[in-house]
């Protein structure tokens, strides 16, 4: 029988991104991609990320945290999924632990994310700096300016999308800034092909991206590993970086997804800084049945 069973989550959403937090802290158990698989199939515990907590590892951090998207991979960064373990750490009776000031330091494969709580809901996470670089993204080839690479979409005299901002947050990110509304775009039938584009190595996360004012853009995700969303946190970051690369507005902007908005900050010190919503949905625990199979 797999370790993860009769094991307690909560089920929660960041600004509609499903979120799904398991805590094995005390142990060394550790999910594997076909366990991820099939908690993510069950409706009961259905998620885009399951966000596993484990024992810190660097001295001062709270948390080591795994990322794991629906079809099993994991991701260095989940920035609505950061907000719901911090809302977990903070306020779940089972899993709180005491936290001075509503603050955490939560650790991942890409860094340490700082987190600090702005109201009863709602949370700001330090995502750290943007890795701009064409090899830090990473991309399968070298471009000098990454603010936009040459990759399009559709016919050649008239691409559907071309020539994203490349950003990776943590985890890789393309962004096709469009003239008309997001939802226009077919992202259902776009998103996988560009995903698994052959200049993306590691696949990448695809946003289509339409700046509506100085301070507001609307977003629409393709998540990697996970498909359509209706948010995506690192997306929303890495948005706001490559929009204010391109001076496309300053360096704050209102991210406004189909689940809802997040804030976010590109600081003059280097760091992206995000802001928004924690919903808990419910509680449960892992069927053994679930597993079957998976080992
Ligand atoms: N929804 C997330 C991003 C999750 C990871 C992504 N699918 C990847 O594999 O990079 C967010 O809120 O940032």
């Amino acid at each position: 029988m797999s370790a993860l069973a009769h094991r307690r989550f909560l089920k929660m959403h960041g600004a509609g991104n499903a979120i799904v937090v398991l805590d094995l802290r005390g142990s060394a158990e550790r999910v594997r991609p076909a366990e991820a698989r099939a908690i993510a199939r069950d409706p009961g515990s259905a998620f885009d990320q399951l966000m596993v907590l484990h024992d810190p590892v660097s001295p001062g951090t709270d948390a080591f945290m795994r990322i794991y998207n629906t079809d099993g991979s994991e991701s260095g960064a989940c920035g609505n999924g950061t907000r719901c373990v911090a809302y977990a750490m903070l306020d779940d009776p089972a899993m709180a632990r005491p936290a001075e000031g509503g603050r955490l330091a939560l650790e991942t494969e890409a860094g340490v994310l700082g987190v600090r709580r702005v109201s009863e809901r709602a949370f700001t996470v330090d995502m750290g700096r943007p890795r701009l670089a064409w090899d830090e993204i990473p991309l399968a080839e070298p471009f000098p300016d990454t603010r936009r690479i040459e990759l399009q979409i559709g016919p050649i005299d008239d691409p559907t999308l071309h020539s994203p901002g490349v950003v990776n947050m943590g985890n890789p990110h393309a962004v096709f800034f469009v003239e008309r509304d997001p939802d226009s775009f077919d992202l259902a039938r776009i998103g996988p092909m560009l995903e698994n584009h052959p200049l993306f190595p590691e696949r990448a996360n695809i946003s289509v991206a339409q700046v509506t004012g100085r301070e507001t853009i609307t977003l629409r995700v393709w998540e990697r590993g996970a498909g359509l969303t209706l948010a995506c946190g690192t997306a929303a970051c890495a948005t706001v970086v490559a929009a204010a690369r391109l001076r496309m507005i300053g360096r704050q902007a209102a991210v406004a997804l189909p689940g809802g908005e997040l804030f976010v900050e590109w600081r003059a010190d280097d760091h992206v800084l995000m802001t928004g919503p924690v919903a808990l949905v419910a509680e449960g625990t892992l069927a053994p049945e679930l597993f079957t199979g998976t080992a």
